[in-house]
């Protein structure tokens, strides 16, 4: 799918989460809804499984019929002007093909595809009978937002463990696929967590840009990705450029992890604190 023109809204983006739930509100369509909120975002959501999970781990998964998925799909576009998508959780091979076919048959201007394939508990959330759709998919939407397990499949070779390795699987799986990655380096075991954008695929030759931040000593990072994809989607609506999107979230990211403590959600990885920005009167220390 082509790279959409500039767009820089000058209005509320309304944005749209495709993804599974977490009752416990720290990941999922739930993350996606307060991280699209918190960029100045109006979030929509439909709903790809239901999961019975918490901040220790997946329960149970409940995938609706198909056919429901496709009524959600379009109730929203036969009434809504979607400014962007983001898609998280599928889980399985019927789930891709239908949000497949509405993207090629909607044309939505501009959408994030979080490869989402292990929660952090390290459940699995996609099938692995599902992956080969997984990279088709790729191919149709403007960025893919890997972490290094992900991206490892996608390229099929085994996971990165040095950024630079990292930055060749994302060049590869662009170059290949035509689509920008947004490679994430959460998974590393650095002091630093950095991010890349790659995109081999552009008209201008490979660009590679680099957003770089000091790891945060938590273990509340559950959902991290879900909702660093819901907010990149929403910038990149409002302002029109990856480079401007992604390091304006990532500042947000760094914050809504430094804060994460505050919230004492679960006892195990608890959620990032979304609203870190506009709590100053509750937090400690803002
Ligand atoms: N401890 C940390 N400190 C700072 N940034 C982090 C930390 N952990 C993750 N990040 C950042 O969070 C974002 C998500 O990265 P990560 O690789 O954890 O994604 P993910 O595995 O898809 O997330 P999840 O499955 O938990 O939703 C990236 O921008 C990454 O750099
Ligand atoms: C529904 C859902 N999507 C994504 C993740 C990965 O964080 C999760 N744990 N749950």
């Amino acid at each position: 799918m082509a790279l959409l023109g500039p767009l820089a809204l000058r209005r509320v983006p309304r944005v749209l989460s495709i993804a599974g739930t977490d009752p416990t509100g720290g990941a999922g369509i739930q993350a996606d809804l307060k991280s699209i909120a918190a960029m100045g975002g109006y979030g929509m959501a439909v709903v790809t499984a239901l999961v019975a999970q918490n901040t220790r781990g997946v329960r149970s998964v409940h995938t609706p019929p198909t056919a429901f998925l496709r009524e959600q799909l379009d109730a929203v576009s036969d009434d809504v002007i979607i400014d962007a998508v983001k898609i998280g959780m599928l889980g399985d091979v019927a789930t891709i093909e239908v949000v497949h076919e509405w993207l090629l048959r909607i044309q939505p201007q501009l959408v994030v595809l979080d490869p989402v394939m292990i929660a952090t508990s390290g459940d699995r959330l996609l099938a692995d009978s599902a992956e080969a759709s997984m990279r088709g998919l790729v191919g149709t939407v403007n960025l893919v937002t890997p972490n290094l397990p992900e991206l490892a499949v996608l390229v099929g070779e085994p996971i990165a463990t040095h950024w630079p390795d990292a930055l060749d699987q994302a060049r590869r799986l662009s170059a290949g696929a035509g689509t920008a990655v947004l490679v994430k380096g959460g998974h590393l075991l650095t002091d630093s967590s950095p991010d890349a954008l790659v995109d081999a695929a552009g008209g201008a030759g490979e660009t590679l840009r680099e957003f770089l931040g000091p790891r945060v000593a938590t273990s509340n990072t559950h959902g991290t990705g879900c909702s660093l994809s819901a907010a990149v989607a929403t910038v990149m609506a409002r302002t029109g450029d990856w480079g401007t999107a992604i390091g304006e979230v990532k500042g947000w990211l760094q914050g809504a992890l430094t804060y994460a403590d505050e919230l004492q959600v679960g006892e195990g990885s608890g959620p990032i604190n979304h609203f870190h920005h506009l709590w100053t009167a509750a937090l400690p220390g803002k």
